[in-house]
């Protein structure tokens, strides 16, 4: 039988630098390929295209051999290969007692089988969300990344009903400075809304550099 396979960009070890489990020590592993319409302001570009295909066993033995009890999958779009060999990698870190949190965007449906923990940060493109509403449901918490913009993020989160505690919000900013800049006013929209604040530590700390 020929092995399964996925499509990995990288396999490294941090901490969450976001959202809800954010300063936890994790493995992280990075699969290759996104759906459109691409965000232009991707700071994972190089996990667009395809990556290097790898045995799930190998996946899996790779990102134990780490020895973080969290694994951190991300993407590109990490629910595009959960039929091929994500959900088989899920069931074999879930054996060896690692957690999972997801990152998706949420334009694809989050698998209703998937056992992770599942956050979705949906994607406002030339004044559309490309989401899937299926997915308000199946997701743990939704992190937004803001810019100048914060009335589109209000009205999403209005229209699918999302409660306050499920929700983080996350100054844009590929570099420290940028992000910086604007924290205080999205500090201060989520003092209003009463939403939790989530900074990018690892932009903060190593700007826009690959890999942590
Ligand atoms: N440290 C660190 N935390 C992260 N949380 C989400 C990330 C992502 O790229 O999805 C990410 C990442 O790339 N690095
Ligand atoms: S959904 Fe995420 S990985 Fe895909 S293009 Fe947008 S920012 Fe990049
Ligand atoms: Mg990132």
């Amino acid at each position: 039988m020929p092995d399964i396979i996925l499509d990995v960009h990288e396999i490294f070890t941090s901490i969450q630098g976001e959202g809800p489990l954010m300063g936890r020590p994790a493995s992280f592993l990075r699969l290759s390929g996104c759906v459109e319409p691409l965000c232009p302001w991707c700071d994972t570009k190089q996990a667009w295209g395809p990556g290097k295909t790898i045995s799930v066993e190998e996946v899996a033995s790779r990102l134990i051999a780490l020895g973080n009890r969290l694994c951190i999958i991300t993407g590109g779009e990490p629910f595009l290969q959960w039929e091929s060999g994500l959900n088989l990698l899920e069931r074999l870190l879930l054996t060896e007692g690692i957690e999972i949190q997801y990152e998706t965007s949420g334009k694809v449906l989050i698998p209703a089988d998937c056992r992770g923990f599942k956050v979705c940060s949906p994607k406002y493109l030339a004044n559309i969300w490309h989401y899937l509403p299926e997915n308000s449901e199946r997701a743990d918490c939704f992190k937004f990344v803001a810019g100048d913009e914060l009335k589109p993020v209000q009205e999403f989160i209005t229209k699918h009903n999302l409660d306050q505690d499920r929700v983080w919000i996350m100054p844009m900013g590929t570099g420290r400075d940028e992000q910086l800049t604007r924290s205080p006013k999205i500090w201060e929209f989520c003092v209003k809304h009463h939403y939790n604040f989530s900074p990018r530590l690892h932009t903060l700390f190593f700007n826009n550099q690959q890999g942590v």
